[in-house]
């Protein structure tokens, strides 16, 4: 059943029922270290569960999850966090009150697990603004340091939402749909970001933009009813006859 590797993330016959119904089903997924892997399937596939369970957002019905070949199955996610296992908040954790500065630095200050009794001093620590610049500049937010991110064009957001993350200095990183709701132009330059952030860190994925998959991700896991149906790279997946028929089916429904 293992191959004696160690991975970034495993998971063993994991998975999760709500109410007889089995999202995730029996799943040993591999995640390898330093891997840019990407999960898809139709809708319904179990895609966002699998997410859930490896960022314990959901706790597992059954089975095993592995960090660095360590049991993690009953951490909570902020245990997860100091393994340096983090997962993107979406933009829900984008601070729209603060300026995009202050939430890059709230985040950078997050990471000491200082954010809240220094916040009202964040001027004072140079080493943060030192590196609030270099994220700022990193993500092509220097214009935008001033601005409150709550008046952030959605596409901005996103990309201050991934600096905010980045700045916790993740081994591994988990994004859910990180291109959901973006604009072509969005998608490029998140794409970009993304391939960047990946440099010496574990990346997973969920997501449906076929596009970023291909030009992204090294590893794809293809997922159909809860089950991981194919595992690969892009080229092997695509040329599946059963996953083309899983996405078939999907657009016949
Ligand atoms: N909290 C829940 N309660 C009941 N059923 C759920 C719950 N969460 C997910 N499901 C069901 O589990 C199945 C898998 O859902 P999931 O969201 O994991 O799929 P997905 O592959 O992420 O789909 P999509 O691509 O549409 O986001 C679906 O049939 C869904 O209705």
């Amino acid at each position: 059943m293992t191959d004696g590797a160690v991975y970034a993330l495993e998971t063993r016959d994991l998975s999760r029922e709500f109410g007889g119904f089995f999202a995730v089903n029996g799943v040993n997924f591999r995640l390898a270290r330093n891997s840019m892997h990407a999960v898809i399937g139709p809708n319904g596939a179990g895609k966002t569960t699998l997410f859930n369970l490896l960022t314990k957002f959901l706790p597992p019905s059954a089975g095993m999850i592995l960090h660095d070949g360590q049991d993690v199955t009953r951490l909570s996610m902020p245990a997860m966090a100091k393994r340096s296992v983090v997962r993107s908040f979406q933009i829900s954790a984008v601070f729209a009150g603060l300026t995009v500065r202050e939430n890059i630095e709230l985040a950078l200050l997050r990471e000491h697990g200082l954010a809240w009794n220094l916040l009202g001093r964040i001027a004072h620590h140079r080493r943060v603004l030192e590196r609030a610049d270099a994220l700022l500049e990193r993500f092509g937010l220097t214009d935008y340091a001033g601005t409150m991110a709550g008046s952030l064009s959605y596409g901005r957001k996103r990309v201050l939402e991934l600096a905010t993350t980045l700045a916790l200095e993740p081994s591994v990183l988990l994004l859910d749909e990180p291109m959901a709701g973006l604009g072509h132009e969005d998608i490029g330059r998140v794409t970009q970001l993304i391939r960047e952030a990946g440099k010496g860190r574990t990346v997973l994925l969920v997501e449906h933009n076929m596009n970023v998959v291909a030009e992204l991700a090294d590893t794809i896991t293809v997922m159909v009813r809860g089950e991981v149906l194919a595992q690969g790279s892009y080229a092997e997946v695509s040329s599946r006859a059963d996953v083309m028929a899983a996405y078939t089916g999907q657009a016949h429904e």
